[in-house]
């Protein structure tokens, strides 16, 4: 269901079907078919990386986002694939978030099309059969770092730029119950309410102390670091691991689920009013003049 919603969405985008599906071999060498989407499978060991492709900033736009979830759902259904890296194609920023220009001037049926696709994301990465580790190297706010967090692991790169956090309340928006419960789980109760109401980015050491990542080493250490984890937990037999995460992670993905129409209309609303477009708009125009 999920994935023919996808398909359509790359269909009116103008991808063709069939390529992106090249993109997901296993051949063990890299195919491009897919635009955003870059994977480097190899099979032998039983891992694809995944490296985000959607220049500048890897801003997750709906057709970066159909290729992710058509991407994963591909992995997912390849028994070859138990374990996945994701990082950034473009060292420096991993992803700027959910795409502000998605989110503004658009009408609601847009709205409500991206939000679903938002939302699909992320519940084919929070419970995903395989193993997921996030190598962060780059910039990881709001939507970017929920990606990171619904892995298993994130492996963050020692560089002072490279911020991680949900930094919604700064942009005028707040960030949904999802993508609380989501945090919550992973640094808990407190820390998320400081880090969630003032919009914390928080710099690696800082990450690293709150719990935000479970790793920080040196850049040009990132990946084989993610690697290495992996390597670990694929040790670990996949059915007792896959329902024990399961175990962890299902009663929130079941929240969303049971919910999810009611949370696009939420979605909708909220992001049509007038004084969050308003919102919306001079944050962008704020980023347009940080370069001048
Ligand atoms: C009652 C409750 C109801 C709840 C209902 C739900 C409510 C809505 C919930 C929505 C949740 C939102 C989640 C998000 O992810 S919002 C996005 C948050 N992202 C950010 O704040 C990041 C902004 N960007 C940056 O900070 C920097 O760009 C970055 C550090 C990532 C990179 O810096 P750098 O200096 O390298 O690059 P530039 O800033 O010059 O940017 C280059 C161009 O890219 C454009 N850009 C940047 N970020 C985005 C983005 N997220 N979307 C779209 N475009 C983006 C930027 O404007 C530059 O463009 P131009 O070259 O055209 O100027």
């Amino acid at each position: 269901m999920a994935l023919v919603a996808a398909r359509g969405t790359l269909l009116r985008a103008g991808v063709r079907l069939g390529t992106e599906a090249a993109a997901c071999g296993r051949n063990g060498t890299r195919r491009s078919a897919s635009h955003r989407v870059l994977v480097e499978p190899d099979a032998a060991a039983g891992i694809a990386t995944i490296k985000f492709k959607n220049p500048p900033v890897n801003s997750l736009t709906l057709e970066f986002l159909t290729e992710l979830i058509i991407c994963l759902e591909k992995l997912e259904n390849d028994k070859t694939f138990r374990g996945v890296i994701l990082t950034s194609n473009s060292p420096g920023i991993f992803s700027a978030g959910l795409d502000l220009r998605e989110m503004c001037g658009k009408n609601p049926a847009h709205y409500a099309e991206y939000w679903r696709a938002v939302q699909e994301l992320w519940l084919k990465l929070y419970v995903s059969n395989m193993i997921l580790v996030a190598a962060i190297n780059g910039a990881s706010p709001a939507g970017g770092c929920l990606m990171s967090l619904s892995c298993d692991y994130r492996v963050l790169a020692d560089n002072p730029r490279y911020k991680v956090g949900l930094n919604e309340t700064l942009l005028g928006i707040v960030a949904p119950f999802w993508f609380r419960d989501t945090l919550v789980n992973t640094i808990g109760h407190r820390a998320s309410e400081r880090a969630l109401q003032l919009g914390l980015l928080f710099p690696p050491a800082e990450a690293l102390q709150v719990g935000m990542v479970d790793q920080v080493v040196p850049e040009d250490q990132v990946h084989s670091t993610a690697l290495s984890v992996i390597t670990q937990w694929l040790a670990i037999p996949d059915h007792a691991r896959q329902l024990t995460k399961s175990m962890m992670r299902k009663a929130t993905t079941d929240n969303l689920i049971k919910q999810r129409e009611a949370d696009i209309q939420n979605f909708v609303s909220f992001i049509s009013r007038d004084s969050i477009q308003k919102s919306l708009q001079m944050y962008i125009e704020k980023l347009k003049q940080k370069k001048s």
